[in-house]
C-alpha cells in the first residue's frame, strides 16, 4: 500500500503522524511511504531520517495522494479538499466537537479511522493515552507558569515555599491526563484534589499517593466547593467520543479567587468549561471574570519531539494492521480498532457521533 505522511498545519503543531523509526517499519512490512518534505522538522526529524528509513520525499498533494494517510490532527478546511472515497485517513478526529469536520469526511466518502476512539476491551483508549499524559502533565506546567503576575495570575509560586502554603490545585477528571496532571501538582508540591464519577479510578489514585492528594467523588456539589478555593483548576473528563459534559459554569467561575487559572484540557472535545473555546500556542489563553482561561485543543504539540515518538510508539502496530490487511479485514480482526471506525462510504459509522449530528446521518 502507499502511505502518505503530510506535514501538519495546524497553529504551533509540531508533531508528524510518524518518526523515522517508524517509517522504516511500513517499509520493511512491505509498504511505500511517502513524507510530505520538511514534515518531521518540528520534531527534530531531518528530511535525510526518512530518505535513510527508505521514505520518498514529495509536497503535500503527493503525500495526501496515498492510499492511506497517517498523520496527528484532524484535517482544517485547507485540507478538506484532499478528502475523497478510497482514501483511508488515520488520526486524531475529535467530530463531536467538529460538525463541520464529520460532514466533509461523510460527503466525501474518506474512510476515517479516529485515534481517540480505538477501544481496549476494558474500555481503555490505547491511542489517545500517549498523549493524554503528555497534556496532562503540561497541564500542570501551563497552569503554575499562567499563575505568575505577568501572565494575569495572582502571583502564586505552586510549590509555595517553607512558611507559605503552596498552592491550591483541582483537577477534574482522574482518566490519563487527570492522573498525569496529578502526579506533576505532587511532584511540585501543590495541595491536590481530584475528581472523578469512577470511585476506582478515585481508589487507584489515593492507593498511589497515600493521602497526599485529597479525591472526592464529582459532582455538582463537589466541584463547586473545590472550584472556589483554588487556583488552578484543570479540566480533564471524557466521555468517549462524546461532547464533554460542562461541568464548570460561568457563575461558578465569578466566585472563583482572582487571578486563578483554568485549564481545560477536554476542549478537543468541546471543553468541560461554560465559557471554554479552543485557543492556540499562539494565543492560548484569555480571561473570563478574574481569571485566567487556557483551552489550547493540541497542547503536545508544542513538544513534538517527544509527542512524536510517543504517539509512534502507540500508533504503528495499528498502522501496520491497516496498510498490511486493508482496513476492513483489520477492523474485522480488532475490535478495538474497530470502535475506532468513524467514517466510510458516506455513512457516519461511530454511533456517538452519529448521535451528535443526527442530521447529517443519512
Ligand atoms: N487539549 C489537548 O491537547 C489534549 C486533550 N486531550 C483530551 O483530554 C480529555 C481526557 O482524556 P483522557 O484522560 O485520556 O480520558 P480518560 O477516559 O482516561 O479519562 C476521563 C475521565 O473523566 C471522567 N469523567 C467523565 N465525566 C466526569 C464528570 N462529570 N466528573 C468527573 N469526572 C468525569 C471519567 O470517569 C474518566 O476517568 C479528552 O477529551 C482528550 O481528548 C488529550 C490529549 C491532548
Ligand atoms: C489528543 C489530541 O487531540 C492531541 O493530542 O492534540
Ligand atoms: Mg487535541
Amino acid at each position: 500500500m502507499l502511505i502518505g505522511i503530510p506535514a501538519e498545519v495546524k497553529d504551533n503543531e509540531r508533531r508528524v503522524g510518524a518518526t523515522p523509526g517508524g517509517v522504516r517499519e511500513l517499509v520493511a512490512a512491505g509498504h511505500e511511504v511517502v513524507v510530505e518534505t520538511g514534515a518531521g522538522l518540528g520534531s527534530a526529524f531531518a528530511d535525510d531520517h526518512y530518505a535513510l528509513a527508505g521514505a520518498r520525499l514529495g509536497t503535500a498533494a503527493d503525500a495526501w495522494g496515498a492510499d492511506m494517510v497517517i498523520k496527528v490532527k484532524e484535517p482544517v478546511p485547507a485540507e478538506y479538499g484532499y478528502l475523497r472515497a478510497g482514501l483511508l485517513l488515520f488520526t486524531y478526529l475529535h467530530l463531536a466537537a467538529n460538525e463541520p469536520l464529520t460532514r466533509a469526511l461523510a460527503e466525501s466518502g474518506t474512510t476515517a479511522i479516529a485515534y481517540e476512539t480505538v477501544t481496549l476491551a476494558d474500555g481503555s483508549l490505547p491511542l489517545l493515552a500517549p498523549m493524554s499524559e503528555v497534556a496532562g502533565r503540561m497541564a500542570t506546567m501551563v497552569g503554575a507558569y499562567h499563575l505568575m503576575s505577568p501572565q494575569g495570575g495572582r502571583g502564586v509560586l505552586l510549590p509555595g515555599v517553607p512558611g507559605v502554603r503552596p498552592a491550591t490545585v483541582t483537577v477534574i477528571g482522574a482518566g490519563v491526563a487527570g492522573a498525569n496532571a496529578v502526579s506533576q501538582a505532587v511532584g511540585m508540591g501543590a495541595e491536590v484534589t481530584v475528581l472523578d464519577l469512577s470511585v476506582p479510578r478515585l481508589r487507584h489514585l489515593d492507593d498511589l499517593y497515600g493521602g497526599r492528594v485529597r479525591t472526592v467523588a464529582s459532582s455538582a456539589a463537589a466541584i463547586e466547593e473545590a472550584v472556589t478555593e483554588s487556583d488552578l483548576v484543570i479540566g480533564a473528563v471524557l466521555v468517549t467520543g462524546a461532547r464533554a459534559p460542562r461541568l464548570v459554569t460561568r457563575e461558578l467561575v465569578s466566585r472563583m479567587r482572582a487571578g486563578a487559572v483554568l485549564v481545560d484540557v477536554a476542549i478537543d472535545q468541546g471543553g468541560c468549561f461554560e465559557d471554554s473555546r479552543p485557543t492556540t500556542h499562539a494565543e492560548p489563553t484569555y480571561a473570563v471574570e478574574q481569571t485566567t482561561f487556557y483551552c489550547v485543543a493540541n497542547m503536545p504539540g508544542a513538544v513534538g519531539r517527544t509527542s512524536t515518538l510517543a504517539l509512534t510508539n502507540a500508533t504503528l502496530p495499528y498502522a501496520v494492521r491497516l496498510a498490511s490487511l486493508g482496513w476492513e479485514a483489520a477492523c474485522a480482526a480488532d475490535p478495538a480498532l474497530a470502535a475506532g471506525l468513524a467514517t466510510t462510504g458516506g455513512s457516519i459509522v461511530h454511533a456517538e457521533t452519529a448521535a451528535t449530528f443526527p442530521h447529517l446521518v443519512g
